[in-house]
């Protein structure tokens, strides 16, 4: 692909995207798939590198991953007890998500291995999951004092269930004490902060692991199997999806239909927050996709209006924080973002990112410690911009630079993380 990418002001969109398969649910399904014993078909799996990574570990892990020419996978699992040692270091490339759930799963088997990442992955905080997991007995160590990977995973003595009061609402740390916690010697209670992404949970029960939710707090027990299903469908990515719903809300003249939608109630904090700011969002045909539920959303261009958003929809809406920084730029008066304090430790520093990009289009964003403040509207120029590699900061830069004067993008290629079709998607979505 390009050094650079331009992108030109578009007078509209319009169409219907068939949204690509959840990202966070497509690397569950391998992971479970790959414990099971019977043959599990995937359904829309998000062909992104991210996704790929995790089909690469669990492949050097002895797990079977065919893929047919609809890319529709084949899965066949080693059984709960048959992942085999890796010859090689497993490589979860740019994924936090891999390499973050795979260290609880691994930390439970009786095999050394070994996990690194990509330059961004290396400088991602580990020891958030290395804590809960050493009270578990998983022993896990990692580069300057284990708290960055590579990460070194040798065989537990015994694995023991924890209670865990969670310091920060992740779905990563949650899911690796859950994939930990399924082969320990007592049940496992987590307390979350604030209810964060509950895919694993749902994915547990596709597979026949029963979870009880009371309040804030999860618990499991151990298991000695799982029962999979024949198939999973994996609903569309409302993380992609939020890029069109911020697009075409923005931009004057545009109506798309966004198909396949996944709407899970821990993911949908987009939603509640563009319908507040004036939004003019549909949903229609709900139903479910497993245990999942999934819906079509049509979205029409609106006048946007500033408002709050604070710590408690954060974890809801996580990864849409760089394009609701866009949609703030075009709302009228101010959106204050706060309790965001996570973006500085995602795929690069997502405050700092999306205040010097979206400032070199001449933007005014004020960045605070914990997240934005943004007076609206703002008029855009045309500017060269950098991805800083992180594919929602790319496709942040593309829809602000659609809406506004156009915009060139440094380093365009990392949507492959998630979005591989993501500019093929915007240019067939133009009006003029
Ligand atoms: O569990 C997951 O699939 C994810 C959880 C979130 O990260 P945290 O758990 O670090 O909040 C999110 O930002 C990431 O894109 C995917
Ligand atoms: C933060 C993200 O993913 P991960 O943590 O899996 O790298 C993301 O997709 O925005």
């Amino acid at each position: 692909m390009e050094e650079i990418i331009k992108l030109s002001p578009a007078d509209g969109l319009a169409g219907t995207v068939n949204i690509p398969g959840d990202k966070s649910i497509s690397h569950r399904s391998v992971m479970l798939a790959g414990l099971a014993d019977t043959p599990v078909k995937v359904t829309n799996f998000l062909h992104a590198a991210d996704c790929r990574s995790t089909i690469g570990c669990m492949r050097a892990l002895g797990v079977t991953v065919e893929q047919d020419a609809a890319g529709v996978l084949d899965i066949t699992g080693r059984g709960f007890y048959g992942l085999s040692e890796p010859y090689d270091v497993l490589d979860a490339g740019n994924s936090g998500t891999t390499m973050r759930l795979l260290t609880g799963l691994l930390g439970a088997q009786p095999f050394f291995s070994v996990m690194t990442g990509d330059a961004s992955l290396r400088k991602r905080p580990m020891a958030r999951v290395i804590t809960p997991l050493a009270k578990m007995g998983l022993n896990i160590k990692g580069r300057e004092e284990s708290r960055y990977a590579p990460l070194a995973i040798t065989p537990a003595e015994q694995v023991h269930g924890i209670e865990y009061d969670m310091p920060v609402a992740s779905a990563q740390v949650k899911s690796a004490i859950l994939l930990a916690a399924l082969y320990a010697n007592s049940p496992t209670i987590i307390t979350e902060p604030l209810p964060s992404r509950d895919h694993t949970e749902r994915m547990f029960e596709t597979f026949g692991i029963p979870v009880k939710r009371i309040g804030s707090s999860i618990s499991i027990e151990p298991v000695k199997k799982l029962t999979a299903p024949e198939l999973i469908n994996i609903p569309g990515d409302i993380s992609s999806a939020a890029f069109w719903l911020v697009a075409a809300s923005i931009i004057p003249n545009s109506q798309l239909t966004l198909v396949n939608v996944g709407i899970n109630p821990t993911r949908t904090g987009i939603l509640d927050v563009l319908k507040q700011m004036g939004a003019d969002i549909t949903i229609t045909n709900e139903r479910w996709s497993g245990c999942e539920p999934v819906a079509d959303i049509v979205v029409r261009s609106a006048q946007l209006k500033g408002i709050a958003i604070g710590a408690e929809i954060i974890p809801r809406l996580i990864d849409e924080i760089p394009v609701l920084a866009v949609a703030a730029l075009f709302a009228e008066g101010r959106t204050v973002v706060q309790g965001a304090e996570e973006l500085r430790v995602k795929e690069t520093d997502r405050l700092r990112a999306v205040a010097l990009e979206l400032g070199k289009m001449g933007a005014e964003i004020t960045e605070t410690p914990d997240g934005l403040i943004i007076e609206g509207p703002q008029k855009l120029n045309a500017a060269v911009c950098h991805s800083h590699d992180d594919h929602r900061m790319a496709m942040a830069l593309a829809i602000a630079g659609t809406a506004s004067q156009g915009v060139e993008i440094e380093e365009p290629d990392c949507v492959k993380i998630s979005y591989p079709d993501f500019y093929a998607v915007l240019a067939g979505l133009r009006r003029d």
